[in-house]
């Protein structure tokens, strides 16, 4: 029996719809394998704007980082033309979470379920054998460009003698590359050990100092398989033969786009995790912010229909990364996995002759489901 804490930051939109979820499910399994889990509520994104006048409070920052993981809904949910002026932007408070605690590997596992391949827009035959995981680089790049931390590195909109000129700098030290390319690595060594690292070289000085830092690190993992292979090629492979992929890193901006896409291969964005770790330990794993990787999808806002797998997903990344309860997070998902062979189904993976619920009954259905193998 341990005893944790975690603060939970359910931020705008869908984010407390399907953080309500993921946390009774979370509740839920501590409770089956009798932990104690101090829960710390929060505010965050508009929410916190809101509230406090900033994306994310200091006194917020702190609790984070006094507890053994965060629990992240979403943020955001104005369309951006309505506050393209606004200073204070929601976004902001996970800029500031993945850099203060420096949330480097950005981990995003693509696993469907063969009960779900008709609810993908690819054939069966495209899925099958499909198993991988983006390591996203998450701290760096072009992300960052605007930080007062970075000087002389801008990001800006700018008036000139012909008119207004915008620039972003994609930044990346070698340090930071090394960092997110060995965990890559390490991760690869437990799974089928193949990395494909994916840059644009064929553009990029960021991609090259990128190539040559891989075949570096490689040289240390005697045992492992690794290609490079460009951007525009991998959005491609993504959907002609995504099984050919086994663990995919790259920088933060083709790791954020190539990953919504993929989550296409599961039937729904609205099904993928994401685990965000630094280099910090909790007490019996890595401390780490645990998110789904949508954001608050304001269309569907209030609506009891937002799909809590991916942020109960989530929840089940956090038992197993920054807890260190490998049978517990199993148990999660294992209950995600009954629940849909059962043909339950939210509207975004709704198929013929499903069970159509909402979120709070999928979220209900899933806690029921949960029990101690
Ligand atoms: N990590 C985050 O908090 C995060 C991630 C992405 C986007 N955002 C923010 O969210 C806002 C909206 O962005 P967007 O519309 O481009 O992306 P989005 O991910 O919020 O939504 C894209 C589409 O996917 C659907 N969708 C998303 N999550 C779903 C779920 N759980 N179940 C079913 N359908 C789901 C939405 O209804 C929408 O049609 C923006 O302000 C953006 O900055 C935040
Ligand atoms: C909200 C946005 C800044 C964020 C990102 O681009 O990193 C989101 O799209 C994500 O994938 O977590
Ligand atoms: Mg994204």
């Amino acid at each position: 029996m341990g005893d944790y804490s975690v603060t939970v930051l359910p931020g705008d939109g869908v984010g407390p719809e399907v953080t309500e979820q993921a946390l009774e499910v979370l509740l839920t399994v501590a409770d089956l394998y009798r932990h104690k889990l101090t829960i710390h509520h929060r505010l965050a994104g508009l929410a916190s704007i809101a509230a406090e006048g900033v994306a994310i409070s200091e006194a917020t920052m702190q609790t984070c980082a006094e507890s053994d993981a965060i629990l992240f809904g979403a943020i955001g949910s104005l369309p951006a033309h309505e506050r393209r002026n606004a200073t204070v932007k929601p976004e902001q408070a996970l800029f500031r979470l993945r850099k203060d605690f420096q949330f480097f590997a950005n981990l995003r596992p693509i696993r469907p379920s063969r009960s779900l391949y008709s609810a993908s827009p690819l054939k069966p035959s495209y899925l099958e054998g499909t198993d991988l995981i983006f390591v996203r680089e998450l701290s760096a790049g072009l992300y960052y460009g605007h930080l007062e931390s970075v000087p002389g590195k801008p990001s800006e909109i700018r008036r000139t003698e012909r008119g207004e000129e915008a620039i972003d700098t994609l930044l990346y030290t070698e340090q930071e590359i090394e960092r997110v390319v060995r965990a890559a690595f390490d991760i690869a060594v437990a799974r089928r050990r193949l990395v494909t690292s994916v840059d644009k070289a064929n553009v990029l000085s960021s991609s090259i100092l990128w190539r040559r830092i891989v075949e570096r690190v490689a040289v240390d993992y005697p045992a492992v398989t690794y290609e490079h292979i460009l951007v525009d090629a991998c959005a491609m492979y993504l959907v002609r033969d995504p099984s050919r992929f086994d663990v995919i890193v790259t920088e933060n901006l083709f790791g954020d786009i190539l990953t919504d896409q993929a989550s296409m291969l599961t039937g729904s964005i609205g099904m993928i995790p994401s685990a965000s770790l630094g280099v910090r330990r909790s007490q019996a794993g890595t401390f780490g912010l645990f998110e789904p990787i949508h954001g608050s999808a304001p269309d569907i806002e209030g609506q009891d229909k937002a799909n809590p797998v991916a942020a109960i997903l989530s929840a089940a990344m956090l038992l197993r990364h920054s807890l260190g309860l490998h049978e517990e997070a199993l148990a999660v998902e294992a209950a995600v996995e009954e629940v849909i062979q059962d043909g339950y189904r939210t509207v975004d993976i709704q198929e013929e002759g499903a069970k159509v619920v909402g979120t709070r009954e999928m979220g209900k259905r899933i806690t029921a489901a949960l029990r101690r193998p």
